[in-house]
C-alpha cells in the first residue's frame, strides 16, 4: 500500500566526531559493548596510515585484534573474507576506512550477527552512518544491513586524505537535492509514502554546501562529516536510502555496470545530480557553482567517462530500480535526448 510508512531502523548509539582522537579508539569501543575480539577490515592505503595507532590503543584496553583487506563489495569477496572474520571469534566488526571497507565490514556484521562499528577515514560517502550496503551487479539496490553501534571520526585524519575523496562526498551531498526531489515526485505521482522529517535532514545536509558557496567559503571538513553523517541517519529513519539516493544515484549505478571503475561515487553522483537538477527543472547551475567550489568534477571529461557510456547509463538509469519513482520515469529517455542534456548542462 503506496501510504505505508517505512520502518525506521535503529540508529547509532554513539557518535564521536574528534581531532587526533584516534588513540582513544580503544576506549570507544569498550565504551559501547566492552569487546574483547575486534575483527577490522581495512584496505592496504589505509592501514598504512593508522594501523599502528590503532592496534596500540586496542591492546591498552585489552581487545584482541584481527586485520582483513576487502578486495571488493562483490557478494563473492564478501563471503571469502566473512569466513576468516568468522574463524576470528570476535564479538565486534569495525570497518575502517572509505566505503568499501566500511560496507564490506556492516555487512559481515550483519551476516554474523555481531555489532559493527564504522570508522571513516575519508569523507566520500554518506554510508557512514546508514543501516545500508550498496551492492553492485545486474539490479544494483541496498541491502538492509545494520546501522552501526558506533561512529568514531578522527578530523585530522580526514582532512589528511585525499582531497579527491573529501570532493567525492560533496558529490554525495549534493545528490540529496535531486534525490528529495524524485521522493517529492513519488509522493505527488503514485501517493509514495513520504517521510518529511528525513527528507528534510538529507535536504539539510545538502545544504550546507550550497550555503558555502553563497558565502564565498569552502565548506569546513567537520561539517562535511557531520552533514555526510546526518543523511545515513536521515536513511536510518526513513528506513531505506530513499532521502539519498534519486536518479543521480540511478545514473551511477548505471555506470558501475556500463564503466566500472570510472569515476568514485560521489563524483558520479554529483554529475548525475547536475543532469537529474536540469530534467527535474531545478537550479541545476547552483549545484554546478556548488560542485566547483570544492574541486569536484561537473563534467564526464574530468572522471575520465566516455560520453557514449553516460549516454547509455541515462538511457538504462531507471530500469535498474523500477519500483523507485524518479524524474527518469517522466521523460523518454534516449541517446541522443541524453547527449542533448549533458550538453546544455557543460557535463560535455
Ligand atoms: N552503504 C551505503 O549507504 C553507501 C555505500 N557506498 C559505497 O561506498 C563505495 C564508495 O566509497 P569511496 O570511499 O568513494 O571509495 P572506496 O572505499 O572504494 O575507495 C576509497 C579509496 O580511498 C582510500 N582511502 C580512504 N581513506 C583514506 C585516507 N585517509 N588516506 C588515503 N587513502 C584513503 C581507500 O584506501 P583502502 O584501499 O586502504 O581502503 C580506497 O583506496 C562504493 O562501493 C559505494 O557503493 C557509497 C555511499 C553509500
Ligand atoms: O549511495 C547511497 C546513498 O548516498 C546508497 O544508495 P543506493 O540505495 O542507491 O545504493
Ligand atoms: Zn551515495
Amino acid at each position: 500500500m503506496p501510504n505505508t510508512p517505512s520502518h525506521t531502523m535503529e540508529l547509532p548509539r554513539l557518535i564521536v566526531v574528534g581531532e587526533k582522537n584516534i588513540i582513544q579508539i580503544g576506549k570507544f569501543l569498550k565504551s559501547l559493548d566492552s569487546p574483547s575480539r575486534a575483527s577490522i577490515i581495512a584496505g592496504k592505503h589505509v592501514q598504512k596510515i593508522i594501523q599502528k595507532k590503532i592496534k596500540k590503543s586496542l591492546a591498552n584496553s585489552k581487545i584482541h585484534n584481527f586485520w582483513h583487506v576487502p578486495e571488493g563489495n562483490d557478494e563473492k569477496s564478501i563471503i571469502t573474507i566473512q569466513k576468516k572474520v568468522r574463524s576470528d571469534r570476535s564479538d565486534i566488526i569495525v570497518g575502517v576506512g572509505g566505503g568499501r571497507s566500511v560496507d564490506v565490514a556492516k555487512m559481515i556484521a550483519f551476516s554474523l550477527h555481531k555489532p559493527f562499528v564504522s570508522v571513516p577515514t575519508a569523507a566520500s560517502h554518506d554510508g557512514i552512518a546508514s543501516p545500508f550496503v550498496s551492492v553492485r551487479g545486474e539490479k544494483p539496490h541496498s541491502i538492509v544491513a545494520t546501522a552501526p553501534l558506533g561512529v568514531f571520526v578522527d578530523i585530522d585524519i580526514i582532512k589528511k586524505a585525499p582531497r579527491r575523496l573529501f570532493a567525492s562526498g560533496c558529490g554525495d551531498l549534493v545528490a540529496k537535492i535531486t534525490a528529495v526531489r524524485d521522493w517529492e515526485l513519488g509522493r505527488d505521482r503514485t501517493g509514495e509514502y513520504y517521510g518529511r522529517y528525513s527528507a528534510n535532514l538529507a535536504s539539510m545536509s545538502a545544504k550546507i554546501l550550497v550555503e558555502a558557496v553563497e558565502k564565498h567559503k569552502v565548506p569546513d571538513t567537520r561539517d562535511v562529516v557531520e552533514a555526510l553523517i546526518s543523511a545515513g541517519v536521515a536513511s536510518c529513519i526513513a528506513g531505506s536510502s530513499r532521502p539519498c539516493s534519486g536518479s543521480e544515484h540511478l545514473f551511477s549505478h548505471a555506470l558501475d555496470k556500463i564503466a566500472p571503475n570510472v569515476g568514485l561515487h560521489g563524483e558520479k553522483c554529483g554529475i548525475g545530480a547536475i543532469l537529474m537538477a536540469k530534467l527535474q527543472g531545478q537550479d541545476w547551475k547552483k549545484i554546478v557553482a556548488t560542485l566547483k567550489n570544492v574541486n569536484a568534477p561537473t563534467t564526464a571529461k574530468q572522471i575520465g567517462l566516455k560520453k557514449e557510456h553516460l549516454a547509455q547509463a541515462l538511457v538504462i538509469a531507471q530500469s535498474l530500480r523500477p519500483q523507485r519513482y524518479t524524474i527518469l520515469k517522466e521523460v523518454v529517455m534516449t541517446e541522443k535526448k541524453a547527449l542533448d542534456l549533458a550538453r546544455v548542462t557543460g557535463v560535455i
